[in-house]
């Protein structure tokens, strides 16, 4: 019998590609023995409570098409169900770091065929508060001031190599007075800026959680210190190599649960979306939700430790 499938996607996002290709990918969809019915979002929020309908009504599989913003959604719509269906991905936004985590294709075609393929990993999920990532949360005076850049460069840490460019931002950066508590350790610092990543592939920067594994049930901790900007830049560089966590500037450590407070306005990012505020508990759900991976990429998937 065929499965029902609900694909949930936004219209707007990307270069508009899912306008074009609709029929085509149900057709595909239709002959992978997926049975879909679909959902154009309208605007922010809409494709949570489409994606809340779609669990309520037990299809078998969601499929979030769209960038990070409509994944992240969608992943909300579901975190609290008693019944979670898998999702399967179609990456055609701008900005799909967390498909890119898992390979998953950017082509719409062989995107569609790995869905059909159907082979599914539990994954872990953040849970912040009342708000859940998939791929990295974070929060800082400098994850404040992606939100008044162009939204094509949304992504916190595309934002990172967009800074280290328009170096006009960096005088702007102050650290902040925070805590940080966990089972294993308690910080009191003043933070440039602080990372809880899932993955380990974020925007540019591939090597950010070099021990992040998407199902270890771990968050890995990237805190980053006061620092100058000479620091800063120099750190910003080695990032990219995935070097920085030798920088003593720099705090790494994993953990399953944190408490993050501060004294001041701090606010969160989650996948790359506003999410709240300070004070937060992170919580790491492990293997909350299935997505569709590709049996081959399950490389980054197993993350091999050093
Ligand atoms: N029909 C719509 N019109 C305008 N905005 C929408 C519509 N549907 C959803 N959205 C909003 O678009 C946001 C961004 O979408 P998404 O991440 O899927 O695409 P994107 O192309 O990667 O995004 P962006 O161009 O903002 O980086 C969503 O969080 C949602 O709030």
């Amino acid at each position: 019998m065929a499965k029902r499938a609900r694909l949930i996607y936004n219209p707007t996002s990307g270069r508009e590609e899912m306008r074009k290709r609709l029929p085509e990918i149900l057709q595909r969809l239709e002959k992978g023995g997926f049975e879909t019915s679909t959902h154009a979002t309208i605007g922010e929020g809409d494709a949570l409570m489409a994606a809340s309908q779609a669990a309520e009504r037990e299809f078998d599989l969601i499929i979030a098409a769209g960038g990070d913003g409509t994944l992240y959604e969608v992943v909300n719509g579901i975190a609290e169900k008693p019944n979670r269906p898998p999702i399967g991905i179609l990456p055609l936004g701008t900005t799909n770091d967390f498909a890119r985590a898992l390979n998953i294709p950017r082509d719409w075609e062989d995107a569609c065929n790995l869905i059909v393929r159907n082979y599914t990993r539990p994954i872990d999920v953040g849970k912040v508060n009342q708000k859940y990532f998939i791929n990295i949360a974070g929060g800082g005076s400098m994850t404040e001031l992606t939100y008044e850049v162009p939204s094509k460069l949304k992504t916190m840490i595309g934002h990172l190599a967009y800074y280290v460019k328009g170096l006009e931002m960096l005088p702007r950066l102050r650290p902040i007075e925070m805590s940080l508590k966990c089972d294993e350790l308690e910080i009191h610092e003043e933070v440039m800026l602080f990372l809880v990543a899932n993955s380990n592939s974020v925007g540019g920067f591939e090597k950010l959680a070099m021990d992040a594994s998407l199902n270890d049930g771990l968050f890995d901790v990237i805190v980053l210190k006061k620092c100058n900007l000479a620091e800063f830049i120099k750190i910003a560089s080695m990032a990219l190599r995935g070097e920085h966590t030798n920088d003593p500037n720099v705090l790494y450590f994993q953990t399953k649960k944190l408490e993050i407070t501060s004294h001041d306005y701090v606010q969160l990012n989650l996948d790359g979306e506003l999410g709240g505020t300070l004070p937060a508990v992170f919580t790491n759900l492990q293997s909350h939700i299935n997505i569709i991976v590709d049996e081959s990429g399950l490389s980054t998937y197993k993350h091999q430790r050093k």
